[in-house]
């Protein structure tokens, strides 16, 4: 499903990343560890489109998105969420999460907003249904009616959830998501990532969270892969022990 290519990044003389080549099957859950400076920021923005890399490809489903734009990796189903949370302040919690769903329209243009046609009318409440049941998911229903600027951060890192899974997006990308978050908002994030048949790949330094919520983990370490594999495995190779002890 996403398929991460020979890709190198230098900033100036550091090889950020180098040669990273890894896959993530669909429906998969795949976290990204490794020491500081590994290049998991990186490689992220690799992935989502902030930064191009100076060589390698990022495919996702077969397509080459290595250098597609932000509008058009989001039109192929890719949704992200941030390590400094972005969310509507000035919208409400049900608010954020409808705006994130496309409007696809119903044909008609103007007047048929305007009349209200059957079909419009249904669209919309299939819209609402959505959001109601995305709010469910993410354990903000009873908040559904706050203005997302008075949140507390582990709300907010909540409702940036539910905006990125509102359209059921093909793969999305976690950056640090139990960050902020008390023990019953990382339980409920563990829920909603387990819950989920989208492809997730996360950074995460909650050894904790990652070795739970993750199928397969991908090890860097000074740009380089050094394990791939199951957490189980990962955990007892003797490379990771030493990359993070040493
Ligand atoms: N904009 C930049 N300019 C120069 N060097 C950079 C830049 N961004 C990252 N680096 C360097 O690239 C390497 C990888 O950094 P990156 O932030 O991807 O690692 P990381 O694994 O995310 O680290 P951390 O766990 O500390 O967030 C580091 O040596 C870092 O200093």
């Amino acid at each position: 499903m996403l398929r991460v290519s020979d890709v190198s990044v230098s900033f100036g003389g550091v090889r950020a990343l180098d040669g990273v080549s890894f896959e993530v099957p669909e429906g998969q859950v795949c976290g990204v560890i490794g020491p500081n400076g590994a290049g998991k920021t990186t490689l992220f923005d690799v992935v989502s489109g902030l930064r191009r890399p100076n060589a390698g490809r990022v495919s996702v489903a077969g397509e080459d998105l290595t250098r597609a734009s932000a509008l058009r990796r989001a039109r192929r189903g890719l949704r992200r969420t941030f390590q400094r949370t972005q969310v509507f302040g000035r919208l409400t919690v049900a608010g954020n999460v409808l705006a994130a769903l496309d409007w696809h329209g119903g044909g008609g243009g103007l007047v048929a907003d305007l009349v209200g046609r059957p079909a419009r009318r249904r669209l919309e409440r299939e819209r609402r249904a959505r959001v109601d049941e995305v709010l469910e998911l993410c354990g903000l229903t009873a908040l559904r009616d706050a203005y997302a600027a008075a949140l507390p951060v582990g709300q907010r890192r909540l409702v940036e959830l539910a905006r990125a899974l509102a359209d059921r997006p093909r793969l999305l990308l976690l950056d640090e998501p139990t960050s902020g978050l008390d023990a019953e908002q990382t339980a409920r994030l563990r829920a909603v990532v387990a819950a989920q048949e989208t492809t997730v790949l996360l950074v995460e330094h909650d050894m904790g969270f990652v070795m739970d919520a993750c199928d397969r983990l991908v090890v860097l370490d000074l740009g380089r892969v050094i394990a791939t594999g199951p957490p189980d495995e990962v955990r007892e190779d003797p490379v990771v022990r030493a990359a993070y002890l040493g």
